[in-house]
């Protein structure tokens, strides 16, 4: 069976606004949820009924504090992450900005920032991000790619913290002395949990489509793009 079989999809969005005259683009840093500790472009799921880039604009607004108007929000491609023994792909739909309204608002989700192009943190983002921005930031834009990460060996992952825990610590009478009472008595332990970058995810390959269609285009579910819309 094909690791990267996919039998549904997700769609999201990503929307990365830069400042062509600054050469600066607006990351946000992830504070929980799919991807947190990374910085990225701000979006999220498409809800039902929402078009794509409806749902780029909300999450833009909701992440970041700002609007752009819908005119001024260009498509930049669609990428579809596959992630290995993983049914469910992630169809992300990429757009761009050169201009917003509003003033840029940190929330509980994301800590948004400039960046210079030449400062971009590719080394805390999703490993993919360095595959495509770079592309997308010299304009050779629409991209249509297909990103696969596959699961990394345990021992591969990174200690990134430690949380301590008070918990009752009952001993356990042997074998020979067989103690009359049996006290529970509370004691400090420790465990560590792994939490590298881009979780328990390595990519292990990217495809790019190298013509592109004449028609816009979407990802289908077999990985074939099949419509495009601006
Ligand atoms: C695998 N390689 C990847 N590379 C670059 N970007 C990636 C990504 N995988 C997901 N993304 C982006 O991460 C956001 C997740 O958003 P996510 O938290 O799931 O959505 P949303 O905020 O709507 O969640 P809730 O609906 O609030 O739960 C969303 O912009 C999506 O495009």
């Amino acid at each position: 069976m094909d690791p990267f079989h996919l039998t549904a999809k997700k769609v999201l969005t990503l929307v990365m606004v830069m400042d062509k005259d600054q050469q600066k683009i607006l990351l946000g840093y992830k504070k929980r949820g799919f991807g947190a500790h990374l910085w990225n472009g701000f979006g999220g799921k498409v809800e039902p009924g929402e078009t794509p880039k409806e749902g780029a604009l909300r999450e833009l607004e909701e992440e970041a504090g700002i609007t752009v108007k819908p005119e001024k929000l260009y498509k930049a491609g669609i990428l579809l992450f596959l992630f290995e023994n993983d049914p469910v792909g992630l169809e992300t739909h990429v757009y761009k900005a050169f201009e917003h309204e509003g003033q840029i608002r940190e929330c509980d989700e994301m800590r948004p920032q400039w960046f210079n192009f030449a400062d971009i943190p590719f080394d805390q983002m999703w490993e993919d991000d360095r595959v495509w921005l770079p592309k997308l930031l010299q304009g050779q834009d629409p991209l249509f790619g297909k990103m696969y990460f596959k699961r990394k060996p345990l021992d591969e992952s990174v200690e990134t913290e430690t949380i301590a825990v008070t918990a009752p610590v009952t001993p356990v009478p042997s074998a020979t002395s067989f103690p009359v009472n049996v006290s529970t008595t509370m004691t400090s332990t420790s465990f560590t949990t792994t939490q590298p970058i881009n979780g328990p995810f390595a990519m292990s390959d990217y495809k790019f489509e190298q013509n592109l269609p004449a028609v816009p285009r979407e990802i289908a579910l077999d990985g074939t793009i099949a419509s495009f819309e601006n």
